[in-house]
Protein backbone atom coordinates (compact mmCIF):
# COMPACT_ATOMS: atom_id res chain seq x y z
CA UNK A 1 0.00 0.00 0.00
CA UNK A 2 1.39 3.88 -0.90
CA UNK A 3 0.29 7.21 0.81
CA UNK A 4 1.97 10.38 -1.02
CA UNK A 5 2.55 13.30 1.33
CA UNK A 6 2.85 16.70 -1.10
CA UNK A 7 5.19 19.04 -0.15
CA UNK A 8 8.54 17.70 1.74
CA UNK A 9 9.19 20.77 3.81
CA UNK A 10 8.88 20.88 7.60
CA UNK A 11 5.55 18.96 7.82
CA UNK A 12 5.82 16.84 4.94
CA UNK A 13 9.12 15.36 6.13
CA UNK A 14 7.44 15.40 9.78
CA UNK A 15 4.15 13.24 8.46
CA UNK A 16 6.42 10.99 6.30
CA UNK A 17 8.95 9.85 9.32
CA UNK A 18 5.66 9.47 11.53
CA UNK A 19 4.22 7.44 9.29
CA UNK A 20 7.52 5.25 8.45
CA UNK A 21 7.81 4.60 12.37
CA UNK A 22 4.54 3.42 11.98
CA UNK A 23 4.34 1.16 9.09
CA UNK A 24 1.51 2.93 7.58
CA UNK A 25 2.90 2.17 4.05
CA UNK A 26 5.17 -0.02 2.01
CA UNK A 27 5.50 2.82 0.28
CA UNK A 28 5.44 6.69 1.35
CA UNK A 29 5.95 8.87 -1.63
CA UNK A 30 7.12 12.37 -1.38
CA UNK A 31 6.80 15.07 -3.95
CA UNK A 32 8.15 18.46 -4.02
CA UNK A 33 8.65 21.41 -6.53
CA UNK A 34 12.04 22.35 -5.08
CA UNK A 35 14.35 20.51 -7.22
CA UNK A 36 15.99 17.25 -5.52
CA UNK A 37 14.66 18.64 -1.68
CA UNK A 38 12.15 15.36 -1.76
CA UNK A 39 14.59 13.16 -3.27
CA UNK A 40 17.51 14.56 -0.12
CA UNK A 41 14.34 14.29 2.42
CA UNK A 42 13.69 10.52 1.18
CA UNK A 43 17.08 9.10 1.49
CA UNK A 44 17.74 11.31 4.61
CA UNK A 45 14.59 9.18 6.02
CA UNK A 46 15.66 5.79 4.55
CA UNK A 47 19.03 5.85 6.07
CA UNK A 48 16.96 5.52 9.75
CA UNK A 49 15.11 2.44 8.87
CA UNK A 50 18.17 0.46 10.48
CA UNK A 51 18.32 2.83 12.95
CA UNK A 52 14.21 3.11 14.25
CA UNK A 53 13.91 -0.36 12.76
CA UNK A 54 10.79 0.57 10.14
CA UNK A 55 10.97 -0.91 6.36
CA UNK A 56 8.53 1.53 4.94
CA UNK A 57 10.43 2.52 1.96
CA UNK A 58 10.24 6.55 1.26
CA UNK A 59 10.11 7.95 -2.14
CA UNK A 60 11.61 11.28 -3.06
CA UNK A 61 10.51 13.38 -6.31
CA UNK A 62 10.54 16.43 -7.99
CA UNK A 63 7.13 17.12 -9.08
CA UNK A 64 6.99 13.21 -11.06
CA UNK A 65 3.26 12.81 -10.40
CA UNK A 66 3.26 9.02 -11.95
CA UNK A 67 5.25 7.84 -8.54
CA UNK A 68 2.38 8.93 -6.66
CA UNK A 69 -0.29 6.54 -8.68
CA UNK A 70 -2.10 4.49 -6.68
CA UNK A 71 -2.23 5.78 -3.13
CA UNK A 72 -4.91 5.31 -0.94
CA UNK A 73 -3.97 8.46 1.40
CA UNK A 74 -2.60 12.18 -0.25
CA UNK A 75 -1.74 14.44 2.41
CA UNK A 76 -1.44 18.01 1.48
CA UNK A 77 1.43 20.33 3.02
CA UNK A 78 2.62 22.52 -0.01
CA UNK A 79 2.50 26.00 0.31
CA UNK A 80 3.91 28.80 2.41
CA UNK A 81 3.90 28.65 6.05
CA UNK A 82 3.49 31.86 8.29
CA UNK A 83 6.40 34.14 9.71
CA UNK A 84 5.51 36.08 13.30
CA UNK A 85 3.14 38.55 13.31
CA UNK A 86 1.13 36.62 10.22
CA UNK A 87 -2.15 35.04 10.41
CA UNK A 88 -2.92 31.74 8.54
CA UNK A 89 -5.40 33.82 6.65
CA UNK A 90 -2.97 35.81 4.87
CA UNK A 91 -1.71 33.03 3.49
CA UNK A 92 -4.54 32.56 0.70
CA UNK A 93 -3.36 34.10 -1.97
CA UNK A 94 -0.51 31.84 -2.18
CA UNK A 95 -1.62 28.76 -1.26
CA UNK A 96 -5.07 28.18 -3.19
CA UNK A 97 -3.80 27.84 -6.40
CA UNK A 98 -0.86 25.50 -4.70
CA UNK A 99 -3.65 23.18 -3.19
CA UNK A 100 -5.66 23.32 -6.61
CA UNK A 101 -3.37 22.16 -9.34
CA UNK A 102 -1.78 19.67 -6.32
CA UNK A 103 -5.27 17.93 -5.58
CA UNK A 104 -5.62 18.23 -9.68
CA UNK A 105 -2.55 16.47 -10.02
CA UNK A 106 -2.58 13.92 -7.34
CA UNK A 107 -6.34 12.59 -8.64
CA UNK A 108 -4.78 12.12 -12.16
CA UNK A 109 -2.81 9.12 -10.53
CA UNK A 110 -4.62 8.15 -7.75
CA UNK A 111 -8.11 8.92 -8.71
CA UNK A 112 -9.74 6.79 -5.09
CA UNK A 113 -7.62 8.50 -3.29
CA UNK A 114 -8.79 9.93 0.54
CA UNK A 115 -7.26 13.73 0.80
CA UNK A 116 -5.84 15.28 3.83
CA UNK A 117 -5.27 18.73 3.43
CA UNK A 118 -3.16 20.70 5.81
CA UNK A 119 -2.19 23.78 3.54
CA UNK A 120 -3.17 26.77 5.53
CA UNK A 121 -5.53 28.58 5.67
CA UNK A 122 -6.43 24.95 6.34
CA UNK A 123 -10.42 25.13 6.51
CA UNK A 124 -10.49 26.98 3.57
CA UNK A 125 -8.11 25.17 1.32
CA UNK A 126 -10.14 22.03 2.63
CA UNK A 127 -13.73 23.75 1.38
CA UNK A 128 -11.53 24.41 -1.98
CA UNK A 129 -10.21 21.24 -2.66
CA UNK A 130 -14.33 19.38 -2.22
CA UNK A 131 -15.74 22.70 -4.66
CA UNK A 132 -12.90 21.62 -6.74
CA UNK A 133 -12.04 18.50 -6.99
CA UNK A 134 -15.24 16.92 -7.36
CA UNK A 135 -15.21 13.86 -5.23
CA UNK A 136 -17.27 12.54 -2.63
CA UNK A 137 -17.11 14.84 0.37
CA UNK A 138 -16.05 11.93 2.53
CA UNK A 139 -12.72 11.58 1.22
CA UNK A 140 -11.56 15.06 1.67
CA UNK A 141 -10.19 15.49 5.53
CA UNK A 142 -8.59 18.81 6.77
CA UNK A 143 -6.28 18.22 9.42
CA UNK A 144 -6.34 20.94 11.93
CA UNK A 145 -8.78 19.87 15.05
CA UNK A 146 -6.53 16.82 16.19
CA UNK A 147 -3.54 19.33 16.55
CA UNK A 148 -5.44 21.79 17.72
CA UNK A 149 -7.27 19.09 20.70
CA UNK A 150 -3.71 17.64 21.12
CA UNK A 151 -2.45 21.12 22.31
CA UNK A 152 -5.41 21.08 24.25
CA UNK A 153 -4.85 18.31 26.19
CA UNK A 154 -1.21 19.39 26.85
CA UNK A 155 -2.23 23.04 28.12
CA UNK A 156 -4.93 21.05 30.62
CA UNK A 157 -2.25 18.40 31.56
CA UNK A 158 0.20 21.51 32.56
CA UNK A 159 -2.59 22.95 34.55
CA UNK A 160 -3.75 20.33 36.06
CA UNK A 161 0.46 18.79 36.42
CA UNK A 162 -0.83 15.57 35.21
CA UNK A 163 -0.18 13.09 32.47
CA UNK A 164 -1.40 14.49 29.31
CA UNK A 165 -2.40 11.17 28.00
CA UNK A 166 -4.80 11.35 31.05
CA UNK A 167 -6.79 13.86 30.12
CA UNK A 168 -9.63 14.14 27.14
CA UNK A 169 -10.10 17.42 25.06
CA UNK A 170 -11.86 18.40 22.28
CA UNK A 171 -11.40 21.91 19.90
CA UNK A 172 -14.05 22.13 17.26
CA UNK A 173 -14.63 24.95 14.82
CA UNK A 174 -12.26 27.08 12.70
CA UNK A 175 -8.32 26.40 12.45
CA UNK A 176 -7.56 29.94 13.29
CA UNK A 177 -6.77 31.87 16.22
CA UNK A 178 -9.61 32.72 17.07
CA UNK A 179 -12.16 31.19 15.57
CA UNK A 180 -11.07 27.67 17.50
CA UNK A 181 -13.51 26.49 20.68
CA UNK A 182 -11.49 24.11 23.10
CA UNK A 183 -14.15 22.31 24.22
CA UNK A 184 -13.65 22.76 28.26
CA UNK A 185 -17.25 22.18 28.98
CA UNK A 186 -16.54 18.26 28.08
CA UNK A 187 -13.06 17.83 29.26
CA UNK A 188 -12.19 15.00 31.38
CA UNK A 189 -8.89 14.02 33.59
CA UNK A 190 -9.43 10.66 33.64
CA UNK A 191 -13.68 10.67 33.03
CA UNK A 192 -13.73 13.57 35.48
CA UNK A 193 -14.60 17.18 34.69
CA UNK A 194 -12.19 19.43 34.49
CA UNK A 195 -13.82 22.09 36.24
CA UNK A 196 -13.44 19.97 39.77
CA UNK A 197 -10.04 21.07 39.30
CA UNK A 198 -9.37 23.95 37.90
CA UNK A 199 -11.24 27.24 38.03
CA UNK A 200 -13.50 28.92 35.74
CA UNK A 201 -10.37 31.46 35.32
CA UNK A 202 -7.70 28.94 34.79
CA UNK A 203 -9.75 27.53 32.51
CA UNK A 204 -9.72 30.24 30.36
CA UNK A 205 -6.29 30.65 30.13
CA UNK A 206 -6.18 27.20 29.10
CA UNK A 207 -8.35 27.76 26.19
CA UNK A 208 -6.95 31.13 25.01
CA UNK A 209 -3.20 29.49 25.05
CA UNK A 210 -4.28 26.55 23.03
CA UNK A 211 -6.55 29.23 20.40
CA UNK A 212 -3.08 30.39 19.82
CA UNK A 213 -0.90 27.59 20.12
CA UNK A 214 0.22 27.92 16.71
CA UNK A 215 0.92 31.51 17.02
CA UNK A 216 2.83 30.87 20.12
CA UNK A 217 5.14 28.32 18.16
CA UNK A 218 5.51 30.30 15.13
CA UNK A 219 7.01 33.59 17.20
CA UNK A 220 9.50 30.92 18.82
CA UNK A 221 10.76 29.14 16.02
CA UNK A 222 10.66 32.07 13.36
CA UNK A 223 8.17 29.41 11.19
CA UNK A 224 5.47 27.67 11.99
CA UNK A 225 5.33 24.22 14.25
CA UNK A 226 5.85 20.77 12.14
CA UNK A 227 6.61 17.96 15.30
CA UNK A 228 2.95 17.97 16.47
CA UNK A 229 1.63 18.70 13.32
CA UNK A 230 3.06 16.12 11.36
CA UNK A 231 2.10 13.33 14.26
CA UNK A 232 -0.97 14.73 14.19
CA UNK A 233 -1.22 14.26 9.78
CA UNK A 234 0.10 10.74 11.16
CA UNK A 235 -2.86 10.00 13.13
CA UNK A 236 -5.29 10.70 10.31
CA UNK A 237 -3.44 8.25 7.83
CA UNK A 238 -3.68 5.55 10.89
CA UNK A 239 -6.81 6.18 11.31
CA UNK A 240 -7.61 5.85 7.38
CA UNK A 241 -5.53 2.73 7.08
CA UNK A 242 -5.96 0.26 9.52
CA UNK A 243 -9.83 1.66 9.41
CA UNK A 244 -9.50 2.87 13.34
CA UNK A 245 -13.61 4.61 13.01
CA UNK A 246 -11.45 6.66 15.19
CA UNK A 247 -13.34 10.17 16.97
CA UNK A 248 -11.12 12.71 15.89
CA UNK A 249 -11.84 16.57 15.12
CA UNK A 250 -11.46 17.17 11.31
CA UNK A 251 -12.93 19.92 8.65
CA UNK A 252 -15.17 18.59 6.42
CA UNK A 253 -17.95 19.68 4.48
CA UNK A 254 -21.04 19.78 6.77
CA UNK A 255 -25.00 19.77 4.92
CA UNK A 256 -26.72 20.84 7.95
CA UNK A 257 -24.41 19.34 10.82
CA UNK A 258 -24.10 21.76 13.65
CA UNK A 259 -26.01 24.00 11.58
CA UNK A 260 -23.83 24.52 9.05
CA UNK A 261 -24.27 23.89 5.06
CA UNK A 262 -21.59 24.59 2.13
CA UNK A 263 -18.73 24.82 4.69
CA UNK A 264 -15.86 22.86 6.10
CA UNK A 265 -14.85 23.55 9.57
CA UNK A 266 -13.55 21.25 12.77
CA UNK A 267 -16.20 18.97 14.07
CA UNK A 268 -15.61 15.75 15.44
CA UNK A 269 -16.23 12.63 12.88
CA UNK A 270 -15.52 9.10 13.19
CA UNK A 271 -12.18 8.40 10.32
CA UNK A 272 -11.67 5.10 9.20
CA UNK A 273 -11.03 3.79 5.48
CA UNK A 274 -14.08 5.27 3.61
CA UNK A 275 -12.87 8.90 4.91
CA UNK A 276 -14.13 10.86 7.60
CA UNK A 277 -17.52 8.32 7.47
CA UNK A 278 -19.60 10.23 10.27
CA UNK A 279 -20.01 13.71 12.09
CA UNK A 280 -21.10 13.06 15.72
CA UNK A 281 -22.99 15.28 17.67
CA UNK A 282 -21.33 16.58 20.57
CA UNK A 283 -24.65 18.27 21.56
CA UNK A 284 -22.96 21.71 22.26
CA UNK A 285 -25.11 24.26 25.09
CA UNK A 286 -26.29 27.45 23.87
CA UNK A 287 -22.96 29.31 24.64
CA UNK A 288 -21.24 26.92 22.71
CA UNK A 289 -23.69 26.89 19.54
CA UNK A 290 -22.95 30.95 19.42
CA UNK A 291 -19.15 30.25 19.40
CA UNK A 292 -19.82 28.14 16.71
CA UNK A 293 -21.87 30.00 14.94
CA UNK A 294 -19.18 32.77 14.73
CA UNK A 295 -16.36 30.59 14.46
CA UNK A 296 -18.03 29.56 11.08
CA UNK A 297 -19.05 33.01 9.64
CA UNK A 298 -15.31 34.13 9.73
CA UNK A 299 -14.35 30.49 8.00
CA UNK A 300 -17.20 31.40 5.55
CA UNK A 301 -16.02 34.84 4.95
CA UNK A 302 -12.29 33.75 4.24
CA UNK A 303 -13.94 31.29 1.69
CA UNK A 304 -15.62 34.27 -0.37
CA UNK A 305 -12.14 35.25 -1.09
CA UNK A 306 -11.63 31.95 -3.38
CA UNK A 307 -12.41 32.31 -6.99
CA UNK A 308 -14.41 28.92 -7.38
N1 LIG B 1 -3.32 22.38 9.38
C1 LIG B 1 -2.38 22.42 10.31
O1 LIG B 1 -2.61 22.03 11.46
C2 LIG B 1 -1.00 22.91 9.96
C3 LIG B 1 0.07 22.71 10.85
C4 LIG B 1 1.34 23.16 10.47
C5 LIG B 1 1.54 23.77 9.24
N2 LIG B 1 0.48 23.94 8.41
C6 LIG B 1 0.63 24.53 7.08
O2 LIG B 1 1.29 23.57 6.26
C7 LIG B 1 1.95 24.25 5.19
C8 LIG B 1 3.40 23.75 5.10
O3 LIG B 1 4.14 24.17 6.21
P1 LIG B 1 5.69 23.81 6.32
O4 LIG B 1 6.15 24.31 7.63
O5 LIG B 1 5.93 22.39 5.97
O6 LIG B 1 6.29 24.74 5.16
P2 LIG B 1 7.66 24.51 4.37
O7 LIG B 1 7.96 25.78 3.68
O8 LIG B 1 8.67 23.92 5.27
O9 LIG B 1 7.27 23.40 3.29
C9 LIG B 1 6.36 23.62 2.26
C10 LIG B 1 6.88 22.88 1.03
O10 LIG B 1 5.89 22.97 0.00
C11 LIG B 1 6.62 22.95 -1.23
N3 LIG B 1 5.76 23.40 -2.32
C12 LIG B 1 5.35 24.65 -2.61
N4 LIG B 1 4.58 24.62 -3.73
C13 LIG B 1 4.49 23.33 -4.12
C14 LIG B 1 3.82 22.67 -5.17
N5 LIG B 1 3.08 23.33 -6.06
N6 LIG B 1 3.96 21.33 -5.28
C15 LIG B 1 4.71 20.64 -4.38
N7 LIG B 1 5.35 21.21 -3.35
C16 LIG B 1 5.26 22.54 -3.23
C17 LIG B 1 7.79 23.89 -0.96
O11 LIG B 1 8.83 23.72 -1.92
C18 LIG B 1 8.17 23.47 0.45
O12 LIG B 1 9.20 22.49 0.46
C19 LIG B 1 1.81 25.74 5.50
O13 LIG B 1 0.76 26.28 4.74
C20 LIG B 1 1.48 25.77 6.97
O14 LIG B 1 0.79 26.91 7.35
C21 LIG B 1 -0.78 23.54 8.75
O1 LIG C 1 0.27 28.14 13.19
C1 LIG C 1 0.43 27.91 12.00
O2 LIG C 1 0.46 28.80 11.14
C2 LIG C 1 0.68 26.50 11.55
C3 LIG C 1 -0.34 25.54 12.01
O3 LIG C 1 -1.63 25.87 11.58
C4 LIG C 1 -0.28 25.29 13.49
O4 LIG C 1 -1.31 25.39 14.15
O5 LIG C 1 0.81 24.95 13.99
Amino acid sequence: MKITVVGAGNVGASVAEYAAMKELADEIVILDIKEGFAEGKAMDLNQCATLNGFNSRIIGTTGDYSKTAGSKVVVITSGIPRKPGMTREELIGTNAGIVKSVTENVLKHSPEAIIVVISNPMDTMTYLAVKTSGIPKNRIIGMGGTLDSARFRYRLAEALNCNANDVQGVVVGGHGDTTMIPLTRLATYNSTPVSNYLSAEKLEEVSKATMVGGATLTGLLGTSAWYAPGASGAAVIEAIVRDQKKLMSASVYLDGEYGQKDICVGVPVIIGKNGWEKVVDFKLNAEEKTKFEASAAAVRNMNNALEL
